[in-house]
């Protein structure tokens, strides 16, 4: 359903993205691995509208979005889940999640269009959904929590839960376990699963925890030096002399056979 063209995306003279070409296959849960500084964020960034191309396609299906605005491409279903932002700390967890589609219509138009019994009716409803989401995530007893006082985990689920407010078709999700413990790790896989099987959903995964994308994704798709270097299932990718190579280095991977 994405499907990325030869992408390069330069800053100076250093190409973080150097020609990656790939696709993420709809209904898939597609993993993005690679060592440290392989492009995988760049790569994320220009797909979501974060940054422009240096050169390069994007599309989804037929259609190019090469360079569309992050809000344009949340219009399509294209979302990438970000940290919540500091000001919206104090509000709670379901606050959080109820301002996610009225803030895409801005909220003066909002006001404007809508009389207060329409608003009411409104806000009840985004209630109502926002409950349901966090009952899916199984964070309910978190639902009047000040966002800046859950834990790291429960933050990440609350931002995969933000995705669930609005019509996502594929979502991007940048270092989902990152500082996440293993008990909540094993939450988010779930909850990834279940959205992908029950309401099908697209994801593209970007992390670091081996067995976490062994678990959850298939295929992998496995980026270096800013190029696609492999794709397959976890198996395979970790069984590919290149991708260990990649991550190893070639001298390391030498003496790691010279002591076998
Ligand atoms: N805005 C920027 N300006 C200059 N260099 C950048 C910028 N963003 C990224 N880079 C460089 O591009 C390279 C790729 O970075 P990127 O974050 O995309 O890699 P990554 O695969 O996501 O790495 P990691 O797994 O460590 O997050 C890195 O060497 C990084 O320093």
């Amino acid at each position: 359903m994405i499907r990325v063209e030869n992408l390069h995306r330069h800053f100076g003279g250093f190409h973080a993205v150097d020609g990656a070409s790939l696709s993420i296959r709809q209904g898939t849960v597609t993993g993005l691995i690679g060592p440290n500084g392989a492009g995988k964020s760049t790569l994320f960034n220009v797909i979501a509208g974060r940054l422009p191309p240096t050169s390069g396609r994007v599309f989804m299906g037929e259609e190019e979005i090469t360079g569309l605005a992050p809000h344009e491409l949340f219009h399509k279903g294209v979302l990438r889940t970000f940290q919540i932002a500091h000001e919206f700390g104090s509000m709670t967890v379901r606050e959080n999640l109820m301002m996610v589609p009225a803030r895409q219509h801005g909220e003066k138009l909002w006001n404007a269009i809508f009389s207060r019994a329409q608003i009411r009716e409104e806000e009840e409803r985004l209630r109502a959904k926002a409950d349901e989401v966090l009952e899916f995530l199984t964070i309910s007893h978190i639902a009047d929590h000040k966002a800046s006082q859950i834990s790291g985990g429960q933050k990440k689920l609350v931002e995969l839960g933000r995705t669930m407010m609005v019509d996502a078709k594929i979502v991007f999700l940048d270092e989902v376990g990152a500082g996440v413990n293993r008990t909540l790790l094993n939450t988010i896989g779930d909850a990834i699963l279940r959205l992908n099987r029950e309401r099908g959903y697209t994801f593209c995964v970007i992390e670091h925890d081996m067995e976490f994308i062994g678990r959850i994704c298939d295929p992998v798709i496995v980026m270096a030096e800013g190029k696609v270097l492999a794709e397959g299932s976890a198996a395979e990718v970790r069984a590919n002399e290149r991708v260990i190579e990649a991550y190893l280095g070639r001298g390391l991977k030498n003496k790691l056979k010279a002591q076998a």
